[in-house]
């Protein structure tokens, strides 16, 4: 595991054993019975109609542990509300703070802003975390091969399914794209970011999509910038973006998304 994984991923076991007195998980499922649900995460990528053939799943994204703070005004609920109207299919919020200045009550607010499904952004490390982020809403997931092992990313993805949410499996090299082939999730993220270096490249995409067949969703993740770049992952056969940093980076986030789901 790389430094900065290893790094979260500790803390993170620490965060989790610290919040679960506070919520068992009938509490938990209790709080489930009154959020709205699912909306149908892998189905609006699937149905979007933009004319770009990649949807776009929009990040709202305060800070990062490679960039540090990438938006001063971050009002997460008008971010969220900016993204719908620009065309984003999809939105994925972070509630990781220590790293990414996320919190749950970002998840919330921007969620509540849109009609969208919204996938929370967290680090799994236990499935506890699931039915805590169904409990505040969550549509999907983030399992995070190069975190876990493969008996964590079925259960995490059981539980998913069982509460009506889709899991986006995320990998970054060939061996976790063989494993995460065998798990029961459709929905594959191809992160462009090294997690060792923070280097981005987009050719992770392009040789890794080669490994998945039709049977699987795509969505290509993290150093998407400019219309050439979603030029380029068109030919992937990918079905969608995830796009966090380009988009945060502007003032009109409405405007940054349009251009974006615009051919060059
Ligand atoms: O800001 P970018 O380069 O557009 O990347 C967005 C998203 O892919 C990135 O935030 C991300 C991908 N996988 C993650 C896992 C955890 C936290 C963050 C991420």
């Amino acid at each position: 595991m790389s430094d900065i994984l290893e790094k979260i991923a500790t803390y993170k076991r620490t965060e989790v054993a610290e919040r679960k007195p506070a919520a068992s998980l009938s509490a938990l499922e209790a709080r489930i019975k009154d959020v709205s649900a699912p909306r149908g995460f892998q189905r609006a990528l699937v149905a979007h109609k933009q004319p770009r053939s990649l949807s776009l799943i929009a990040e709202v994204k305060k800070a990062s542990p490679s960039k540090g703070l990438i938006r001063e005004d971050f009002e997460p609920a008008s971010l969220a509300a900016a993204y719908q109207a620009g065309g984003a299919s999809c939105l994925s919020i972070l509630t990781d703070a220590p790293s990414f200045m996320g919190h749950e009550s970002h998840f919330v607010a921007a969620r509540n802003a849109v009609t969208l499904p919204c996938i929370r952004k967290e680090f799994l490390v236990d499935v506890w975390q699931v039915a805590e982020s169904r409990s505040i809403g969550a549509d999907a997931i983030l399992v995070i091969m190069a975190m876990i092992d493969d008996a964590l990313a079925a259960d995490l993805i059981a539980a998913a399914h069982a509460y009506g949410m889709d899991a986006l499996v995320e990998v970054h090299d060939a061996p976790e794209m063989e494993r995460a082939l065998k798990l029961a999730s459709p929905l594959i993220g191809i992160n462009n970011r090294n997690l060792r270096t923070f280097d981005v490249d987009l050719k992770t995409t392009e040789e890794l999509s080669a490994m998945v067949g039709p049977q699987h969703v795509l969505v290509a993740e993290s150093g998407i910038f400019t219309p050439q770049d979603v030029a380029r992952l068109e030919k992937t056969g990918a079905t969608a973006m995830l796009v966090g940093e380009s988009l945060m980076r502007q003032g009109d986030v409405t405007q940054a998304a349009k251009n974006l789901l615009t051919p060059a």
